[in-house]
């Protein structure tokens, strides 16, 4: 029988502790192991162990429910509250959340608003400030990126004369003659894929006996190309642009004001959004102080301006902060960091997106899809919790459609051929000319006339005219299609002023994980997937799913997998490996950020995750249910769009029949707006202004002597999700 284990020290481990004359070479005690076999504690098992819930209890009652309303800030004596002896005070008539700001951050637009509130204001989320040049001057290629060929451009200066009204005088002029040196950006691959969907689409709508004309997109050309531009002099405009003025030479200005700057001012004034694809930018920042600096700015400037709260009213304030389903931890941390430290709120909450559309729409349950500018993210949402593995974050929106757009109209030789993204008149412009005139009802895919004036700050008006056919289409068209992209710019200086959050005791990366996000980075190969059972559980295996994304309607493919190629970006051979979705290769075999490893999640360079929407949508609601059928059928059946990129006329409709197309008869499927004709875009924001009206929600306010004690190490404690 071999020795029983003991704990007590052997005679060779004590050997070790002695020299050879029997005398002990130190002088520490050896601890040897507990044995866990009688081992109990309840050490940090119970809520009067944590410091939290402790100082909550020790508190007077009046004094508690006082705080935990956000009516008293922490650390005042309780004759100093307002309303807490439920009495009003005359400076602060006590309107229910009143004292309660919301603020919801966004790629281009910020959203803030005290919880009392109907609707928030929307700020821009951008600064601008004092620079020896603008954007558009720093970067030499024009956005959307163009390639043309050396005979192209020397055609083109050869054919203007001097009085054409192009804007050949510009310094814009400068990106067309360095256009030779621009990054190949394969103008050529954009054109191959614009005419392959075009002429899915053209077989689409003669399935659906629409009518579609010959030669339409020839005939826009040739119009366009011929179409000659009327410059309007400045008093026969009525709608001449306002612009900035900066004759005060203020360092800064911020959100419309900023936008509205002239490009060619004096002094000259760059733009800085503090946010890019839903992350921190660090693609234009070059410090953190730089950037910590700038969203105090914002914030403290739109709080003033739009909410009439300065500086000595923040102490007696409480915040609810909006982040990101898959949020980046050092990002949370930083904002709560802020927000306590440097605007001293008397207490902040962390609430989820996904959570807050719930609240706002009055679901209990639903697949909640947010296009926004630069990001998509869907989650699915049951009792009022995020489900953790159906989170997915996609790297596009609403600006992709933008481009695109402008993309598609320069294909088809549009009269104004200098535009460039990174100036803001231009930027606004083509803001304005998607919002107008894209479309997802294939009744609008008719050849159309349309004009509009570009109004250069400084320079005579001049209107253009153009015609579209199914460009107005295919732009948003392009999210169901995110191979069209073009993905250059995204996640470019990802990482390179904050590093990723790490583990502090075994030290792996802490950032939340999905199992659906974490589907994007599996290597094409892959051929087994283990983190969930890929039978049909959602009635719609991926072996038995029409083999085409694209807009014919599908033939059923054969189930051999396949490795995708880099052109493709409809996911034909991704749902034929019968395993399960071969995402990774959909979005990333053309955009992969550096040389990542895409089979690791955790791998320091990221892959930039795309997959086309309804797929992704799929995907989110697949993790969710876990094979069970019943909730798949729940979360198909309440699909909520929100977001400014879900505005797109049509849009609903497209996404539902896709849906369908894809999964077969699986019960209702529905698709909802936000109810109450609530505007997509601020839904967000309203549910977390419920939210934040809510009395029963004091355990997850942070408050500041918890964070002065505690720091990030409070938020385990207080947030609705496991940190
Ligand atoms: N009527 C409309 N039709 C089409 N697109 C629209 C419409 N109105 C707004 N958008 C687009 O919605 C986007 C802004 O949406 P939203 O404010 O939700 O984004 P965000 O929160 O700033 O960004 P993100 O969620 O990416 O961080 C812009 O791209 C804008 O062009």
């Amino acid at each position: 029988m071999p020795p029983r284990k003991t704990n007590r020290p052997s005679k060779k481990d004590e050997g070790l502790a002695r020299t050879d004359n029997n005398l002990k070479n130190h002088s520490w005690p050896i601890v040897y192991p507990i044995n866990q076999k009688n081992f109990y504690t309840d050490y940090l098992k119970r809520d009067d162990q944590a410091l939290v819930w402790r100082q909550r209890s020790e508190l007077p009652r009046p004094e508690r429910e006082a705080k935990d309303r956000g009516l008293m800030p922490d650390g005042e004596p309780e004759k100093d509250s307002i309303g807490a002896d439920g009495k009003e005070d005359e400076e602060h008539p006590e309107v229910w959340g009143s004292r309660v700001i919301i603020i919801h951050p966004g790629s281009r637009n910020l959203r803030i608003g005290r919880a009392s509130d109907a609707l928030p204001k929307t700020i821009p989320n951008v600064i601008a400030r004092q620079n020896a040049q603008s954007e558009w001057e720093e970067d030499p290629h024009p956005r959307p990126k163009r390639l043309r060929t050396e005979e192209e451009s020397r055609d083109d200066i050869e054919d203007t004369g001097d009085n054409t009204p192009h804007r050949r005088t510009r310094g814009s002029r400068k990106s067309t003659t360095l256009a030779e040196k621009e990054p190949p950006y394969a103008e050529s691959s954009f054109q191959t894929l614009f005419n392959e969907i075009s002429q899915e689409l053209k077989m689409q709508m003669r399935q659906n006996k629409r009518r579609v004309l010959p030669n339409s997109r020839e005939g826009v050309i040739n119009h366009n190309k011929k179409y000659v531009p009327e410059n309007i002099k400045e008093h026969n405009d009525p709608y001449r642009a306002e612009w900035t003025s900066v004759e005060t030479n203020l360092l800064h200005f911020v959100g419309h004001e900023a936008l509205h700057i002239a490009d060619n001012s004096h002094p000259r004034y760059k733009l800085f959004w503090p946010l890019r694809d839903g992350v921190f930018n660090e693609h234009d920042y070059v410090s953190k102080r730089r950037w910590h600096e700038d969203v105090t700015v914002i914030l403290r400037e739109s709080f003033s301006r739009e909410l009439g709260i300065g500086p000595e009213d923040y102490e007696g304030l409480s915040a609810v902060f909006v982040i990101p389903d898959l949020y980046d931890r050092i990002y949370v941390t930083e904002m709560l960091d802020l927000l306590l430290r440097e605007f001293r709120f008397s207490q902040v909450c962390l609430f989820q997106e996904s959570v807050a559309a719930t609240y706002g729409a009055g679901f209990s349950s639903a697949c909640i899809v947010d296009i926004g500018a630069q990001k998509t993210s869907i989650s699915c949402v049951e009792e009022g919790m995020v489900i953790p593995d159906s989170r997915l974050n996609l790297k596009f929106g609403g600006d992709d459609v933008s481009t695109t757009f402008m993309q598609m109209l320069l294909a088809n030789s549009f009269p104004y051929s200098d535009i460039n993204l990174l100036r803001r008149y231009d930027y606004l412009l083509a803001e304005d000319l998607k919002v107008k005139y894209t479309s997802l009802n294939e009744a609008d895919v008719v050849v159309q006339f349309h004009n509009f004036h570009v109004r250069a700050p400084g320079e005579e008006t001049i209107k253009y005219g153009f015609k579209t056919y199914d460009e107005v289409y295919l732009a948003p068209f392009s999210l169901f299609y995110p191979g069209i992209l073009d993905t250059n710019d995204k996640l470019r200086g990802r990482r390179s002023l904050w590093e990723r959050s790490y583990d502090l005791y075994d030290d792996v990366p802490n950032d939340p994980v999905s199992l659906a996000q974490n589907s994007l980075h599996r290597p094409a190969t892959a051929t087994v997937n283990e983190d969930i059972d890929m039978t049909d559980d959602t009635g719609f295996g991926i072996s038995n799913r029409p083999g085409s994304t694209g807009l014919t309607v599908p033939t059923t493919s054969e189930s051999t997998p396949k490795t995708p190629h880099t052109g493709s970006p409809i996911p034909e051979e991704a749902l034929e490996v019968p395993e399960g979705l071969n995402v990774a290769a959909i979005g990333n075999s053309h955009s992969k950020a550096g040389g990542s490893d895409p089979g690791d999640p955790d791998s320091e360079n990221e892959v930039l995750p795309m997959l086309p929407l309804d797929l992704a949508i799929i995907e989110s609601i697949r993790y969710a249910a876990k094979g069970d059928e019943k909730r798949s059928k729940d979360f198909f059946s309440g699909i909520l769009l929100v977001g400014g990129g879900s505005l797109t006329a049509g849009f609903n409709h497209l996404l539902e029949e896709r849906l369908i197309r894809q999964k077969g008869s699986l019960g209702n499927l529905t698709i909802s707006s936000p109810p109450r004709e609530l505007d997509p875009q601020v839904l967000v924001w309203k549910g977390a202004s419920v939210f934040g009206k809510l009395t029963s929600t004091n355990e997850v306010w942070i408050k500041q002597s918890e964070y002065d004690i505690l720091n990030s190490r409070v938020l385990p404690y207080k947030t609705l999700w496991m940190w």
